[in-house]
């Protein structure tokens, strides 16, 4: 049976990961924190996972890496250059593992692949994501990752993504991508990369209707973190091992 610590067990993704450890023979809680626990709580679980914040996650990602813990990290704000930092510290804690995931959804993992699949043939897109009113960050951390996808599907094309303009209403420019961040009162979270060219547009479109989308994908994440060495990022690492 694996025992798992769950950082921010009060808040909505928290409350969702104790009902599947409470729902699952194979799971059982060791500890639950928040923002009034000390960290020293999770010690002595298999596996933690971190549901917090983004100016909290780096805290609680490098306790658990420095005291040899797997971890799992759903919170959003871990760009490519901010993972580099924790595969330094992971190189010098080797039994320690980090296992990021920035959406765990299988319909969002596969609308991810699909926008690097055709990002190989449009030279113009564009992300639209729209999440509750109460999501703190933006870009979304899914919408970051997306572009970062694209970006490392067209390395090496003889032809550059069409670079979005210095215009606060034309969106943030993440990896040469902008994003459009919606926040609004009865959405869960939803994105559209919408790909264009002179004649056609292309719109891979997710929409994640209740937070229980992502249950499949932090089971799988807390199985696979148990015998994980190393950084592994993405969905589609845990699905594919
Ligand atoms: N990867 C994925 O698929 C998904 C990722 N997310 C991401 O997960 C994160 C959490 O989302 P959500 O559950 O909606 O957020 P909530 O605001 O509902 O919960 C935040 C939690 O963090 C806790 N917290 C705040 N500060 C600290 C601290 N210093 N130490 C420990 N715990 C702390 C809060 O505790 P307290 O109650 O004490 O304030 C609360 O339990 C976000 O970054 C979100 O984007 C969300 C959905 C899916
Ligand atoms: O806050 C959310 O709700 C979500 N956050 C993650 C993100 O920032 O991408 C994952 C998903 O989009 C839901």
């Amino acid at each position: 049976m694996i025992s798992v610590s769950v950082v921010g067990a009060t808040g909505r993704m928290g409350q969702l990961a104790l009902e599947l450890i409470d729902a699952d023979a194979n799971l059982k809680l060791h500890s639950a924190l928040n923002s009034s626990s000390s960290l020293d709580q999770m010690l002595g679980a298999d596996v933690v996972i971190d549901f917090t914040l983004p100016e909290v996650s780096p805290t609680v990602v490098e306790f658990a890496i420095s005291s040899g813990m797997k971890v799992v990290v759903g919170t959003s704000g871990w760009s490519e250059l901010k993972l580099m930092e924790v595969k330094k510290l992971l190189s010098v804690n080797p039994e320690a593992a980090a296992v990021v995931i920035p959406n765990f959804s299988i319909g969002s993992m596969l609308g991810t692949q699909f926008a690097a699949m055709a990002a190989k043939y449009f030279d113009q897109v564009e992300i639209i994501e729209a999440h509750h009113a109460g999501k703190v960050d933006s870009p979304s951390g899914t919408a970051v990752r997306t572009a970062e996808q694209i970006a490392h599907a067209r390395q090496g094309l003889p032809s550059r993504l069409i670079p979005g303009v210095d215009q606060a209403a034309r969106g943030e420019v993440i990896a040469g991508v902008p994003i459009h961040s919606v926040r609004l009162a009865g959405i869960s979270a939803k994105q559209d990369v919408v790909f264009g060219a002179s004649d056609e547009t292309l719109t891979i479109s997710h929409n994640v209707l209740t937070h229980r989308a992502y249950s499949n994908g932090i089971r799988l994440a807390l199985e696979f973190a148990v015998g994980a060495k190393g950084l592994t990022i993405g969905l589609d690492q845990v699905v594919n091992s």
